[in-house]
């Protein structure tokens, strides 16, 4: 009784702390998490919108410069169609007037010779109108220059295409003129021969320029400018748009004002959701301290068999737990709340207390039955486990080689505590295993100092044998190290009997598991051992 007051008072102190903590901890994660994520997503949305809206601008520069140039060919291929002996006639000036009215981008055709504009559709140009040196040729040998001045327009730069003596004259802005929401963003047309720009609006920097296939596309963000390019599949140039940061933050910002209240309503419903499941946690373990009180708490025990002889040799005592409403939960459910609520010991003492009520009648047929019992971490970091099996010995029939104490690998964890509790109980005589072996941490050394008994193989690693699985390997390690500690070791979860085969093929003495028998009662396990 002394045992069981004595952890209680712990557990409430530790419970209510723990559960304040973990509560606050989780729901402030659960409201931190969606408006942390809700701001991400504006940013990177805003991000990609504003990519998109620069490659949109820089499509449309290549539409247009694209637009130009075709109709600066075909202009200049209509001038040449018919063989003119004067390209200064009137006639045939009148046929360049006709071309450039038909054209919407030509702000005039004319007839160029060495590096002057001679005639076009205004007339004659007495003296010729100076065009200045060609800045570069196309590959389809268009000699281009990109800032012109004419006398008839003064201070307005023009572009000049010149094809077989004729030149198509365009405004200089023609190609850059898109539609752009009055924001400053910069635009340049770039030779994709030069990599240096045709033309040229607000800044440019050469870092922009990607070398992309003809007809390709790309988007960057340099931390500065948002950027978008688009080379043209026709004529050898790409338009690069580039738009400055701060629309980005801009946008970012408006959009944030939109996802944040939903981001916030997320969180808050997350913490509500967390804020529930812990008070169902939390009502478990308050439950499972009542249910405690009122032993609602049964056992069953799996046999364990010799495989060279199939006789059952024993059993392991597997605990569970009978609602008031009769429902039956699983050990899976209540033994990691009743760890983290610092119940384990509470219940490995029930457990005891069962096997003292239930045990002495199985051993007045089989004196010699072997009872795994299983204990968690705290059992082993207190030596109330020792006094308590102390006094079932001396007030039952059962013997200290009559139970084996099973421990799984995480419940060694703090070694120094456990090796003491484990050192008394093997001096009483109590065999130890070590459960779920190869799981957990496990090193020779740990179970050489410990001296257990035996190891019992973890399902997971049964579960491998025959398969081509990359962890079937790991089994055949395990056996050889039980092998070479001398262990006993025992194989849990077989299932078929090719296991079981390999199991004995390779030194495997003992095993459990569905292909023998489920958990059953005391007194189905009575019968059992009468036909095994
Ligand atoms: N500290 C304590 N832990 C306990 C106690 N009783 C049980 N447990 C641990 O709970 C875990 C789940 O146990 P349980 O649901 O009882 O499942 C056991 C077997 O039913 C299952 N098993 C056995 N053979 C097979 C099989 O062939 N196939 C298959 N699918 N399952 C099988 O394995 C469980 C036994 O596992 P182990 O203990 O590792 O041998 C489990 O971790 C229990 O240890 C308790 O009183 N105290």
């Amino acid at each position: 009784m002394r045992y069981s007051m004595s952890i209680a008072r712990d557990e409430v102190h530790v419970n209510r702390t723990g559960w304040i903590a973990l509560a606050s901890a989780l729901g402030g994660a659960a409201i931190g998490a969606p408006v942390i994520a809700a701001l991400h997503f504006s940013g990177r949305q805003s991000l990609n919108k504003e990519m998109d809206s620069a490659l949109s601008i820089a499509d449309e520069v290549i539409r247009r410069t694209n637009e130009v140039s075709h109709q600066s060919v075909s202009a200049i291929n209509k001038l040449t169609a018919t063989p003119a002996p004067d390209p200064c006639a009137d006639e045939h000036i009148a046929r360049m007037r006709e071309v450039a009215i038909g054209s919407t981008h030509l702000r005039l055709v004319g007839r160029v010779e060495g590096t002057g504009l001679v005639c076009s559709s205004l007339g004659r140009h007495m003296p010729p109108v100076p065009l200045g040196p060609v800045e570069f040729v196309t590959a389809k040998g268009a000699r281009i220059r990109t800032s012109v001045a004419l006398p008839l327009a003064p201070g307005v730069r023009f572009i000049v295409a010149e094809i077989s003596g004729y030149a198509a004259v365009i405004h200089g802005s023609t190609p850059m003129d898109v539609f752009l929401d009055n924001r400053d963003v910069s635009i340049s047309l770039v030779s994709n021969n030069t990599g240096g720009t045709v033309l040229t609006r607000g800044v440019y920097a050469s870092s922009w320029f990607r070398a992309l296939p003809r007809g390709g596309a790309a988007k960057t963000f340099d931390g500065q400018y948002v950027i978008g390019q688009r080379r043209s599949e026709d004529i050898d140039v790409t338009a690069v748009a580039a738009i400055p940061v701060r629309y980005l933050d801009a946008r970012s910002n408006e959009l944030s004002m939109k996802v944040l209240p939903v981001g916030l309503l997320a969180g808050v419903s997350l913490a509500w959701a967390v804020s529930v499941l812990i008070q169902h946690q939390g009502s478990l373990a308050a439950i499972l301290r009542t249910s405690l009180k009122r032993e609602e708490f049964f056992l069953v025990y799996q046999p364990v068999i010799d495989l060279r002889t199939g006789k059952c040799i024993g059993a392991e005592a597997l605990v569970r737990w009978r609602r008031e409403d009769g429902s039956v939960l699983m050990p899976d459910v209540f033994i990691p709340v009743a760890e983290s609520s610092r119940q384990i010991a509470t219940l490995t003492a029930t457990v005891i207390d069962l096997v003292e009520r239930e045990l002495p009648r199985l051993l007045a047929a089989y004196p010699d039955l072997l009872i795994g019992v299983n204990l968690g971490a705290i059992d082993l970091q207190n030596k109330l486990i020792v006094d308590r099996l102390a006094l079932l010995f001396s007030r039952t029939a059962i013997q200290p080689h009559n139970l084996m104490l099973e421990a799984t690998e995480r419940a060694l964890i703090d070694f120094d505590l456990s090796s003491s509790v484990i050192r008394d109980l093997r001096a009483m005589g109590l065999m130890m295993a070590i459960d779920d072996f190869g799981t957990g941490y496990s090193s020779l050394s740990y179970l050489t100092q410990l001296a257990v008994d035996c190891v019992k193989i973890d399902k997971s690693f049964v579960d491998t044998i025959g398969s081509e699985a990359a962890t079937s390997k790991v089994v055949y390690y395990i056996i050889e190290m039980g092998k070479s500690l001398d262990l006993k070791m025992v194989a849990e979860g077989v299932e078929t009997e090719a296991q079981a085969t390999f199991l004995l093929e390779n030194g495997v003495h003992y095993a459990q598991g569905f292909l023998y028998g489920r958990p059953m009662t005391g007194a189905d396990l009575d019968d059992y051992l009468a036909r095994h």
